[in-house]
């Protein structure tokens, strides 16, 4: 071990400007103080118009006021660290601890199988001994699917990790390496599976890759889920995790990655490690964060997909104070302080393989963690849709530190949203779960107090208060501008000295924070990019987030993880790297929250349109020199929703608003005071539908699809089901047919009358197949169709590389695999639909049959007493004459 002097494994500075930044922060303080006292002073008297507005955008100043105290922690003292991995290896290369790896998924449909075996790849080639390497994947769908494809990666990784570390290959998640790409695929949902399995098994001496070196154990979990009993979500999974892999591989590190997290370099290991096993401070910290950083950011990220601002000011701003919280992903922790001292002392067994599996499956089914404290002091917290900040949060509360790793090449890259329902809908998550810690016992503001330092406690408070920010803004963004376009000025005069404060605070704020971007490598047009999405985010997620929470912690609704799409349809995909603002068909659970932003972005248009109106036919009660900071204002919030206008009412590609969407608003702004607009956003929010997906169409009589092949030599997989015809009566005749036509309109299949139909062919000719279904019958019917190419555009790319060779066959192999696993996997999903729609035709007819023979029978006998009495009546009738 070490030589005589101490020399750490790594090094902590702290920023270096923060004197002319504390200086500055001090500045904007005397600003906004003045602020305040204008408002105080200058309140419109009792009677007075305006002055309930007045009251309330004090109220708002105020808690600007103070969230811009909270930010202000989060920048006072920035720390940077580095590592020393040479002198690690020195030390510790014989000696270094265990590394359990956990991937976790949840949804084959929303996280394609290709993705989650790209990180599981990444992840075991990781250089580092292999023998004390595991990998975890946990599949919270059980899905057969992933399952499959792991296997396949299991063998493919007997190739793709000798390979990385001759050529020293980077990053190592095939997929990066290779850019490729695949597709969306439909996929059940959750069953009560329990499965563990091991795939390597890294004490197997036979588990050898092909040049015979061991290989990292690699293990599948699928634990048990019932309705009757909480699964817990992500926090569920990485509970069982930890338990299981205790008893497999038990390595002192656990590092957690979401399924979309790939590692971008493989000697993060080692760089985690410099801070556990530095020997004068390694002691005392729990885990170890690196950024959440995404490989697929545009120039001027039109979502603020890259979190710039956090990631690179804020998080290095808590590490100064005691360290940033646990974002979920990416993230080393020491296995003990997850799991607490009880399971520290319980020492390994030995195992043999049968045996254990059987004795381990307990410990992942549904039922192993009533009346433990798991959840609650044992591993990651649950009851909280962010699971990873209240258990960092708790363990820093243990007296605990956590550390910040933040170094020039990027340790894990994942995916970032690419739609604005998604954004919007992850943000809702995020702000419901921060502030439901703030109400929880663990909260940040009062349990802490004492455990952790008072800087940290401010950082996490400004967190945790994202959601409540809604209200501030809100009515920032409304009352002004009606305010406006009544005419009554709210701001002081543009003579009046009074506008200074505002101007400067103002200014200096916004050009702090586009210097701050900057610094942060981002673009001009990226900081007003996320500048929008600041706005968004406040006045729509922040809102739902806010109810979200206030219900959960009342007890009224239960926590859910709505899981972040990880996939998109070609066109979205292309309008994203368009940097085109994606509002189309997406979440419907967002589209309440379109409404609001929509009706927001309308009323500050009519408001400023009408100002522009009553100034042009010189209305009396204009007076502009009053109402400049308003017009700026209302003109701001009118630029800056720019691509918001576009998508209401100019664009016609299917990102655009959906048209209801566009009426809604209209309507809602032009009618609604900000009281309606409330209740409005409320029942929109209370009676959106559910999604549906579905590569689905219905067809009336004949309905055709063009697919192109671009190689000759192409096999096509091709597949139909007839999922449902409109009228249940006639389902014993619901063919369809289908011909195949090639490019030069050459006739390559023709299926007459068919229910359900798999099939491949090899085109003879590149170009665009033809695919026409007609349906003969009367009625309508519903047609699941999924067409797929199998080409290998590997060979063709990088075919003269040598080394390639080998490598790109076991590619292919592995490509061809899980393409055949997925296109078997529709085809049987979409006949199980059938047989289910068949079988609720067939027990629906049996109860319209009693039904219709019921009814029948009342109406006769209504009809009866009908004729009876008109025939009394008639007769009454008559003898009064
Ligand atoms: O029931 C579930 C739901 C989710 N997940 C996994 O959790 C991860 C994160 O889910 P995602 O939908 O990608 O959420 P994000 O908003 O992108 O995730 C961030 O925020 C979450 C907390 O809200 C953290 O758990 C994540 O680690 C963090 O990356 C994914 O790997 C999922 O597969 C499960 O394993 N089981
Ligand atoms: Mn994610």
């Amino acid at each position: 071990m070490g030589s005589d002097a101490y020399v750490p494994l790594f090094e902590t500075k702290r920023a270096k400007e923060r004197v002319i930044r504390r200086l500055f922060a001090a500045s904007i303080f005397v600003g906004i103080g003045f602020i305040v006292v204008y408002r105080l002073s200058h309140r419109p008297r009792n009677g007075e118009d305006g002055r309930w507005a007045w009251i309330g955008l004090l109220g708002a100043e105020l808690w600007f006021s103070l969230y811009w105290v909270l930010t202000q922690a989060l920048r006072w003292n920035c720390v940077y660290r580095r590592t020393f991995k040479d002198r690690l290896s020195q030390r510790y290369e014989n000696d270094l601890p265990g590394v359990d790896i956990f991937v976790c998924t949840a949804d084959p449909k929303t996280e394609q199988p290709i993705m989650v075996i790209n990180t599981v790849l990444s992840v075991m080639a990781y250089d580092y001994p292999t023998e004390k390497l595991s990998v975890y994947l946990s599949d919270d769908a059980a899905h057969d699917i992933t399952f499959y494809a792991l296997i396949e990666a299991s063998h493919f990784a007997e190739h793709w990790i000798p390979y990385c570390k001759k050529f020293y290959v980077e990053p190592r998640s095939p997929g990066a390496y290779f850019q490729s790409i695949s597709e969306p695929h439909e996929a059940e949902e959750a069953k009560g599976f329990l499965a563990i399995k091991i795939l390597i098994d890294g004490r197997d001496p036979k588990a050898k890759d092909i040049d015979g070196c061991s290989l990292p154990t690699l293990v599948h979990l699928a634990r048990e889920k019932r309705p009757q009993h909480p699964h817990n979500f992500k926090a569920g999974a990485m509970n069982a995790l930890i338990r299981v892999s205790q008893n497999i591989s038990n390595g002192q590190i656990i590092l957690n990655v979401d399924c979309d997290m790939y590692s971008n370099y493989s000697s993060s290991v080692r760089d985690a490690l410099c801070f556990f096993l530095d020997e004068k401070k390694g002691h005392e910290i729990a885990f170890v964060q690196f950024p959440q950083s995404f490989g697929n950011i545009t120039k001027n990220e039109i979502y603020d997909g890259s979190m710039r601002i956090g990631m690179d000011v804020e998080f290095h701003g808590m590490d100064g104070y005691g360290g940033p919280p646990y974002v979920g992903t990416g993230c080393f922790h020491r296995r003990n302080t997850l799991t607490g001292k009880k399971f520290d002392n319980e020492c390994m067994e030995d195992w043999k393989r049968e045996e254990t599996v059987d004795k381990i499956k307990a410990l992942a089914s549904c039922t192993y963690e009533e009346n433990t404290q798991w959840g609650k002091e044992m591993g990651v917290k649950y009851g909280c849709p962010v699971e990873d900040v209240i258990t960092g949060l708790s363990i820093q509360t243990r007296g605990w530190k956590s550390v910040y790793f933040n170094p020039e090449r990027k340790a894990f890259l994942g995916v970032a949203t690419t739609t604005l329902p998604q954004t919007l809908v992850q943000h809702k998550r995020w702000s419901a779960g921060d502030f439901l810690i703030l109400l929880s016992s663990y909260s940040p503001a009062w349990y802490a107090r004492g455990k952790i330092s008072f800087g940290l406690q401010l950082g996490y408070c400004c967190y945790c208060l994202w959601a409540p920010n809604c209200f501030a803004t809100l009515y920032y963004t409304i009352i002004p501008s009606l305010y406006l376009l009544k005419g009554i000025s709210l701001f002081p005069k543009a003579s009046s000295p009074w506008c200074m404060p505002f101007a400067f605070v103002l200014s200096a704020k916004n050009l702090y924070s586009l210097a701050e971007f900057l610094r942060c490598g981002g673009t001009i047009l990226g900081w007003w990019n996320s500048q929008r999405i600041w706005l968004y985010k406040r006045t729509s997620s922040y809102l739902f987030g806010f109810i979200d929470a206030v219900l959960m912690s009342a007890g009224f609704s239960q926590p859910a993880f709505e899981i972040t799409a990880k996939v998109a349809d070609e066109d979205v995909i292309e309008r994203y790297e368009k940097e085109m603002m994606e509002f189309g068909p997406g979440a419907s659970s967002s589209s309440p929250m379109f409404i609001i932003l929509a009706t927001l972005a309308l009323l500050n248009l009519f408001c400023f349109v009408g100002l522009v109106a009553k100034v042009a036919t010189g209305d009396a009660n204009i007076r502009i020199d009053t109402l400049v900071l308003q017009i700026l204002l209302c003109g701001i919030l009118v630029l800056i929703n720019w691509p918001l206008f576009q998508g209401l009412l100019l664009r016609r590609d299917n990102g655009k608003m959906p048209s209801s969407i566009t009426v809604k608003s209209i309507g809602l702004a032009m009618k609604v005071g900000p009281v309606g607009f409330c209740i409005a956003a409320i029942l929109a929010f209370i009676f959106s539908p559910q999604a549906v997906y579905g590569i689905r169409f219905v067809i009336d009589r004949e309905e055709c699809f063009s697919h192109n092949v671009q190689y000759e030599g192409d096999t096509v997989h091709a597949s139909f089901v007839v999922i449902k015809a409109d009228s249940s009566w006639y389902s014993s005749h619901d063919g369809v047919d289908l011909v195949v036509k090639g490019p030069a309109s050459d006739q390559i299949h023709d299926f007459r009358d068919k229910i359900s139909e798999k099939f491949e062919f090899v085109a003879h000719h590149k170009g665009v197949h033809r695919f026409c279904f007609t349906n003969k019958s009367p009625y309508h019917e519903t047609i699941d169709f999924d067409v797929h190419v199998g080409h290998f555009s590997y060979y063709d790319e990088h075919a003269k590389d040598e080394h390639f060779n080998p490598l790109l066959e076991q590619i292919s192999k592995l490509e061809e695999a899980l393409y055949n696993i997925q296109f078997e996997q529709h085809w049987l999903e979409a006949q199980t639909e059938r047989q289910a729609i068949v079988n609720e035709a067939m027990s629906r007819r049996a109860v319209y049959k009693a039904f219709w023979e019921s009814t029948a029978l009342v109406g006769a006998s209504v009809l009866q007493v009908y004729l009876l009495r008109r025939l009394f009546e008639r007769k009454l009738g008559m003898s009064r004459v």
